[in-house]
């Protein structure tokens, strides 16, 4: 999947309030333009996980409304497994599934089912193709106990499981996600991010993912793509940017009785570390800015006065990274 100078620019109608405002407009119409996506540039391999994130309005619905063929750019190319969504939109119909949150796929007054027997009738699937996939879907999305109930008597989570089995009933190369744990509790959350993550890694298909929530980046993508106002300002492995942009990392010890944690010397050798002794238990955490020190030393120096039975790393979390990241890119706005 490719993006290049990829732009998109609106052009609305401004109107001053009021009656003599609409006579202005219908004399004299006046236009401004927003350009909602202003020469992207990416390429995605074929198998990705990518995040595709930023703030409202940053234009991310705007991408993928061109890389499914619904809008066509104003300017810039783009290509989905060498098709040009926008001309050959019944081609790329077949590339890719979509998942919008916000909207479903399903005919509201039909049952699940004849929703999914509808769509295995329009991609033209086998029935032995349909069988196997309706397996795979049952496997880990359970639609069996929804599946007779038509799409606007379910809940939202099922209604979230039964769009995925729609979007990638004919196993698509591509899935684009929109926010689609959006509104699910959290065990349905788990479950859906789990499919995603095994369609990625047993089908190949890429996924580009658009979502608020975080816990959706960390658990599915490998990938991180920021965009602000139109623009890409960051592309990159996920574990790159936590190295790169989360400094703190803490280091959790559990140790044989009795302690000897040395918080003299430890701050003599490691100024700015933080010492917590919790009052249960037998061990202590250690937080430092990994940019200073290494987590080697610090484990060297526990392991020198104590005999350690557990040692726990933090991962700094892809949440406090995007705040980080959102807040340089709000400093730099000013
Ligand atoms: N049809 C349209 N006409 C005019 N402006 C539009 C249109 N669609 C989007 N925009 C504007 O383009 C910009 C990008 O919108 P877009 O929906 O792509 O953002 P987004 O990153 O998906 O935001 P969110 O996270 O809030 O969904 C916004 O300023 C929006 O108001």
């Amino acid at each position: 999947m490719v993006a290049d100078n990829l732009t998109k620019e609106f052009r609305h109608a401004v109107k001053k309030p009021g009656l003599t405002g609409s006579i202005r407009h219908l004399l004299n119409p006046e236009y401004e333009k927003k350009t909602a996506v202003d020469r992207i540039s990416f390429s995605i391999e074929r198998g990705e996980s990518v995040a595709y994130v930023g703030p409202n309005g940053a234009g991310k619905s705007t991408t993928i409304k061109m890389l499914t063929g619904i809008l066509v750019p104003t300017g810039g190319q783009v290509l989905v497994d060498g098709v040009i969504p926008y001309k050959n939109r019944i081609e790329n119909a077949r590339n890719i599934g979509a998942v919008f949150g916000q909207r479903t796929q399903l005919w509201w007054d039909l049952p699940v089912l004849e929703s999914l027997t509808l769509l295995k009738e329009i991609y033209e699937i086998p029935d032995r193709e349909y069988k196997k996939r309706m397996e795979l879907f049952e496997d880990i999305l359970h639609l069996g106990e929804f599946l007779h109930l038509p799409a606007r008597k379910i809940s939202l989570g099922q209604r979230m499981r039964a769009d995925l089995a729609a979007s990638l009933l004919h196993n698509p190369k591509v899935l684009y996600l929109d926010e689609p744990t959006i509104g699910l509790d959290v065990s349905v959350k788990a479950r859906i991010r789990q499919f995603i993550r095994e369609v990625n890694r047993e089908s190949g298909t890429t996924i580009l993912l658009t979502t608020h929530d975080m816990e959706d980046i960390e658990d599915i993508c490998k990938r991180l793509l920021i965009i602000d106002r139109g623009r890409v300002i960051f592309d990159g492995e996920l574990q790159a940017v936590k190295d790169a942009f989360a400094q703190e990392r803490t280091i959790h010890f559990e140790v044989r009785a009795p302690l000897h944690v040395g918080e003299e010397e430890l701050a003599a050798q490691f100024p700015g570390a933080v010492l917590h002794i919790p009052s249960e238990g037998s061990g202590f955490s250690v937080r430092f800015n990994r940019f200073y020190y290494s987590a080697g030393d610090i484990i060297d120096f526990v392991t020198k006065r104590n005999e350690i039975v557990d040692i726990h790393i933090d991962e700094p979390s892809i949440e406090l990274v995007i705040r980080q990241i959102y807040e340089v890119i709000l400093t730099f706005r000013g």
